[in-house]
Order: structure tokens, then sequence, then C-alpha cells
């Protein structure tokens, strides 16, 4: 098994010091193989919590623990073994093909600047044909549409066999059908899981536990039944949340609601 436990103790972040944090303390574990959700308002801090994971923001206090190592002790090469991920915003890859891209991936495992080996070759061969995407190895990212670049972003992750995957809003932009693949993946990867997502119902169906943020703080960190609960729901958005039973899976759903209006979204 690859992946690793991840513990978060007392992590904040401001952007200089003396500034106003704009994430407050806060502390959170995740088992081994788990995948945590993170969600929020817009502002709340859940990219800005996944920045100091993946080693971009480095933490104003406290501190990320992989399987006991503190990932912001450890160089830089070390780190990109134990955690990748797959932002929003996606490079522009100037000319380079998809094949080239998610060999990119293999870089923190070579040494210096040795060339990639056969072993890497299997790996991308490996990553490319899990994520259906052979037939789009020769193209130019620049080419492909939204949903097939996140794809292409994904095995590039991959590629670089982390112990723990990072995921910022990984379903923006993508139709239902591969919305829906995207989250069947994250829930079979061997990999501890940190993901951001903005549709709640969909956190809630694959996230072991759920890490709600309201303005830089922390408002739940639990199993998604216990931490999205109408009212903490409601209070965070600042709207009125209700749960439902759907029939006849008996599949539990919350429907949203402006506090002065009837409609539902
Ligand atoms: N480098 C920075 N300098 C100043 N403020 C920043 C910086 N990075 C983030 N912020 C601020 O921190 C707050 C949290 O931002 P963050 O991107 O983490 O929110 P979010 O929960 O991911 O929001 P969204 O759902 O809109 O993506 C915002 O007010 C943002 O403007």
């Amino acid at each position: 098994m690859n992946a690793a436990s991840l513990i978060a103790e007392n992590l904040s972040w401001a952007p200089r010091k003396n500034q106003p944090l704009l994430l407050q303390p806060t502390s959170f574990e995740v088992n081994a193989g788990q995948v945590l959700g993170v969600v929020g308002p817009n502002g709340a801090g859940k990219s800005t919590l996944l920045r100091m994971i993946y080693r971009y923001y480095s933490p104003s206090s406290g501190h990320i623990l992989i399987d006991g190592q503190d990932i912001w002790g450890m160089p830089p090469r070390s780190a990109a073994r134990k955690v990748a991920a797959v932002l929003q915003e996606q490079p522009t890859s100037f000319g380079l093909t998809v094949r080239e891209v998610v060999a990119l991936g293999r870089t923190p495992h070579r040494l210096g600047y040795s060339t990639p080996g056969a072993r890497d070759a299997d790996i991308v061969d490996e990553v490319l044909s899990r994520l259906g995407l052979q037939s789009l190895s020769f193209r130019d990212l620049l080419t492909l549409s939204g949903g097939e670049r996140q794809r292409v972003m994904v095995a590039r992750a991959l590629a670089q066999q982390p112990q723990v995957l990072v995921l910022d809003e990984p379903i923006n932009h993508l139709d239902i059908r591969h919305q829906l693949e995207v989250l069947a993946l994250i829930r079979e990867l061997d990999l501890t899981i940190i993901v951001s997502l903005h549709d709640l119902n969909m956190a809630s169906q694959i996230c072991d536990q759920i890490l709600l943020l309201e303005n830089g703080h922390t408002i739940g960190f639990g199993r998604p039944d216990t931490v999205l609960t109408e009212a903490q729901v409601s209070e965070a958005f600042r709207i009125k949340a209700r749960r439902e039973y759907l029939r006849p899976s008996n599949t539990q759903h919350l429907s949203f609601h402006l506090p002065d209006q009837r409609n539902t979204i």
C-alpha cells in the first residue's frame, strides 16, 4: 500500500509576518487511504490550506506530517515524491504532447539531470491507460477539451507516484459523466486524498471525512453526516439547508434555499 497518514497540527497562514491570519490554526488527521473533503464558501480558505499541503504556501504556524515526517522539513524533491497536486489552473504547455506532460510527473524520481528510463516509460504507459488517454498520447495538450486536459493533469499526478494526492476543485468545468468518473477514480485510488469540492452532496458521497471552513475558521471536522448538518451548512453558507431522503435508495441529500425565498436549488 502506497498511501500514508496525514496529520495537520495547528496549521495557520497569513500572507506576511504580522499580517492577520487568513487561515486560523486548524488541526486534523487523515488515515492512510482515506479521502478528506475540504468544503466551505468562496474565500473560506480551502485553496490556502491545500497550498500548504502541496508546499506552495509555507505555514505561518504548525506542521504537516506525512507518515510522521514533516513535509516542510524535507528537501522539495523528497516532498514531491510524497505529495502530488491537481490544481484548478492548468499549465500552458507550449507544444508538449499529452505523453510528455504526464512524463513530467516522473521528475522527482529521477537523479539529477538523468534521462527517463524504461521504468519511467512503463509507469507513464500504465497511467495513460488507466485514465483512458492512450489515443490522445501524441496530441498537443493545448488542443484538448477542458475535461480531457483535467484527466491529463490527474495522470501526471499519478505518474508522480505520491502517497498523498491533493485535488483543488477537480470537477469544475467537467460534464456530469466526467465528474462522476473523476469522483469514482478518487474513491478507488490507493492513496490518501485531500480534495476541495463545492458540491456538498458529492462530497458526502465520496469522502470519509469532511473539513468545513468558513472565513478562515474550521467549523467542523469529522464524518460527513456529523459535519454537514442542516445547522452547520446553513450557518456557514448563509442559506437554509434541508436534509432529505431520496426514495427508493433512502440516500441522504441536502437541498438549499435562500433564507427569504421559497425557491430551491
Ligand atoms: N497570496 C495571498 N495574498 C493575499 N490574500 C490571499 C492570498 N492567497 C489567498 N488569499 C485570500 O485568502 C482568502 C482565502 O482564499 P482561498 O483561495 O483559500 O479561498 P477558497 O476557499 O479556496 O475560495 P474559492 O471557493 O473561491 O476558491 C481569500 O480572501 C483570498 O483572497
